[in-house]
């Protein structure tokens, strides 16, 4: 288990870690999940000892890093997959790392073995392609048969298969009752690899729950409306206690309604509708959201001021005109969408056939 506690770094006056509280529990896949610069590399070598907090503190099984008799039985870790001797051969890399911290010589042949390289593992690692560094590098990370490991962002450049293989080996790992913690700034990535999940955003832990918690979160579904009658249904939608919120465009997102239900809507009060649409966002935008005020550059601009709470708002312009009861009244109007013909559409037509 790895343990955080108000766990801070400062590099001058550069917060780059803020009072992190998290818990990584055995026995499952932690996901360790935040944009560019957030502060998961440098949680990752605070946990590992290679950097030290400004103030509060981290353990593993209950110790700090560097108090533990022997680190690589306890924790192992992929950091930096290009950290290898480059002149040495994959076997010779890993029997240097077991006798310089007295493993026994036979797990360099089980690692090898569990992570595929047998066909290379005397070949010189300095010509290893990136996926077979990484494989290598967990190698590494094996050799002691730790408890814990750590990956951060092992999937980085590496192909769909090679990223398959960590995804499972990762699992696998999980599934022997061990602790893995995996950094990834993908969403998609942890959503189909981890079973928990912290969210970091400018070194503060936002998110620190099981992913299907978070995902019953945020993912936002709505349905997108088109009618050119809107001015006249969005009322009677919000009417219903659904939330509408007008788009650009002249279509509209309704909340908390089913297509049916406002096809209905539309049918009783004899409106046109030309589109309903099931339209779920993705946990990447979910991500997106709670992380949007803390990504420290943002393209063309700086990182906004926003609250984590603005984040759990659902995807929309925040201009958007909304009609209901959150809304409140005296907002914008709904514009109609314009009708070539000039005439008001006879409901139930169907506008395609001209009729
Ligand atoms: N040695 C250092 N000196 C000064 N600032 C640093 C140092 N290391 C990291 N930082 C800063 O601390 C913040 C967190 O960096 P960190 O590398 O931990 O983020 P990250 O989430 O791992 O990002 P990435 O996904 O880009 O690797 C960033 O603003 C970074 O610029």
């Amino acid at each position: 288990m790895i343990q955080a506690t108000a766990l801070t770094k400062r590099y001058g006056t550069k917060v780059a870690v803020d009072h992190a509280e998290f818990t990584v529990a055995p026995g499952k896949v932690t996901g360790f999940l935040g944009p560019n610069g957030a502060g998961k590399s440098t949680t990752m070598r605070m946990i590992l000892g290679l950097d030290r907090p400004t103030s509060g503190s981290v353990t593993i099984n209950g110790i700090p890093y560097d108090k533990l008799a022997a680190p690589l039985r306890e924790v192992g870790a992929l950091l930096d997959a290009k950290a290898v001797h480059g002149g040495r051969s994959a076997y010779n890399h890993l029997q240097v790392l077991a006798k310089a911290n007295g493993l026994p010589r036979a797990r360099v042949d089980t690692v090898i073995d569990l992570v595929g390289l047998h066909s290379v593992a005397k070949k010189r690692a300095g010509g290893f392609s990136l996926g077979m560094g990484q494989r290598l590098g967990i190698a590494a990370a094996l050799l002691g048969d730790p408890g814990i490991v750590m990956f951060d962002e092992p999937v980085n450049g590496l192909d769909p298969e090679g990223i398959l293989w960590i995804r499972n080996l990762m699992k696998a790992l999980a599934a022997e009752g061990r602790t893995v913690f995996v950094s990834s700034h993908l969403m998609s990535e942890m959503a189909l690899t981890a079973d928990h999940l912290v969210v970091i955003g400018l070194g503060r832990i936002l998110a620190d729950e099981p992913m299907a918690e978070f995902i019953a979160k945020n993912s936002v579904s709505y349905v997108l409306v088109r009618s050119p009658q809107m001015a006249d249904l969005a009322p009677k939608l919000a009417l219903r206690g659904w939330r509408v919120e007008m788009q650009g465009d002249g279509s509209a997102h309704v909340y908390d309604a089913k297509p049916s239900q406002i096809g209905d809507v539309a049918g009783t009060e004899q409106l046109w509708l030309h589109e309903l649409t099931l339209v779920h966002s993705s946990l990447e935008e979910a991500f997106m959201r709670l992380t949007a005020s803390s990504v420290e550059y943002h393209a063309g601009g700086t990182a906004g001021t926003g609250t984590t709470q603005d984040a759990a708002k659902p995807p929309s312009s925040p201009d958007a005109p909304v009609w209901g009861e959150a809304a409140g009244d005296g907002r914008a109007q709904p514009p109609a969408e314009p009708d070539p013909s000039g005439q008001p559409p006879t409901p139930y037509q169907n506008s395609e056939r001209g009729q």
